[in-house]
């Protein structure tokens, strides 16, 4: 990782009896963009709004630069929030909605215009600066609303669901256009979002959360070739998970007999955990192979279906269960029908060994 710029030590955020946030603790590089990921409810916001000096923490340190900003109120820290497109105003121009925090600043009104032109530039709105709201896409809008957050300059740029209400194609590309725009600048952005697909395309590194806590950091690859565990596993795409009978160590590998299947199996470790409990051999649909004979887990076809892209093919295998395995379409192959007996199987890393 690059050096610490933004850390976050054993950080807690309580709303009486409830722990929101969970002793958190996170290093944030210089230029990341980095997303905290999880389901609603799950702390991500209210730990943005701990960066950012709208919540303090019941427990814990936020330290950026080096300086400890914990007790900083969020007007007089280098970071700043960008907030949705809804909540510009609608009675201004786009020029008067962009300067309105520098103005709330008391800077000189030169400064105020050359800011705002130099971030219109950037940002592609010059010929929009007359304009009110209402007279805007719903990307424009977006922009605007970036705009406002970056013409303050801050260090950090924190971005709560910033892209929620755009549609997925606007989406996709503003999400390229977030990308562009942090490598451009320099800056370190967070961003706050329930959908993984984001959270893997924008991110050079993700925080996984559930119940207040990070359950894995790391990059978008890293976190979805090696989960940590099964919750990781299925909330970062689909995941094939068969019920281990025994399991066995041998290094970072563990040899394992998995429930109504005959033979042994092998899986790796992910790094760093040693599973307990229930466990689960887990392998991703697209890293499943299918074919007419040979070694593997006989099964027969139950249901095909066609995306365009690929083909998803559910198999019934031998102990009665479903296996999902996602093939590309090459155009070139016909695949398998409906009832084909075939024979399922991974190669031996891409299977992890995984615990609840
Ligand atoms: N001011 C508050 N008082 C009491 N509980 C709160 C307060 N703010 C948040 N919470 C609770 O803390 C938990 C985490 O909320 P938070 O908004 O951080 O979740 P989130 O992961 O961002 O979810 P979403 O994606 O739905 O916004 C929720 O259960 C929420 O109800």
């Amino acid at each position: 990782m690059q050096n610490q710029y933004l850390t976050l030590d054993g950080i807690s955020k309580a709303y009486g009896i409830f722990t929101a946030v969970d002793n958190i603790s996170l290093d944030i590089g210089k230029g990341e963009f980095f997303s905290l990921l999880g389901p609603s409810g799950c702390g991500k916001s209210t730990l943005l709004r701990m960066i950012a000096g709208f919540e303090t923490p019941t427990a814990g340190t936020v330290v950026l630069e080096g300086a400890d900003v914990t007790e900083l109120p969020a007007n007089r820290r280098p970071t700043n929030m960008m907030f949705q497109s809804y909540a510009l105003f609608p009675h201004l121009n786009v020029a008067r909605n962009i300067a309105f925090g520098l103005k709330q600043d008391r800077l000189a009104r030169a400064e105020i215009e050359s800011r705002v032109s130099e971030v219109a530039r950037k940002l592609q709105l010059q010929q929009l600066l007359e304009r009110k709201p209402s007279q805007l896409s719903g990307g424009q809008r977006q922009r605007v609303a970036l705009a406002r957050a970056l013409v303050k300059r801050p260090k950090v740029l924190l971005l709560d669901e910033p892209l929620g209400a755009l549609d997925k194609n606007l989406r996709i590309e503003t999400q390229h256009e977030l990308m562009r725009l942090q490598k451009e600048l320099g800056l370190t952005f967070i961003i706050v979002t329930h959908d993984q697909h984001e959270a893997m395309t924008v991110s050079s590194r993700i925080a996984i959360m559930q119940s207040g806590r990070v359950l894995q950091v790391g990059t978008p690859d890293a976190v979805y070739e090696a989960p940590v565990s099964r919750y990781v596993a299925k909330f970062l795409g689909e995941a094939n998970m068969f019920d281990v009978d025994t399991a066995q160590r041998e290094g970072d590998r563990v040899r394992l007999t998995l429930t109504g299947l005959e033979g042994q199996f092998a899986a790796k470790l992910p790094t760093g955990v040693s599973p307990e409990g229930k466990l689960w051999l887990s392998v991703r649909p697209e890293r499943m192979e299918l074919a007419t004979s040979g070694a593997g887990i006989p099964g027969v076809i139950d249901d095909i279906s066609y995306t365009g892209a690929q083909r998803h093919y559910r198999v019934r295998i031998s102990n009665g269960a479903i296996v999902d395995a996602l093939k590309v379409n090459t155009g070139d192959s016909q695949g398998f029908e409906r009832g084909d007996a075939v024979v399922v199987r991974w190669l031996e890393d891409a299977a992890y060994l995984l615990g609840e």
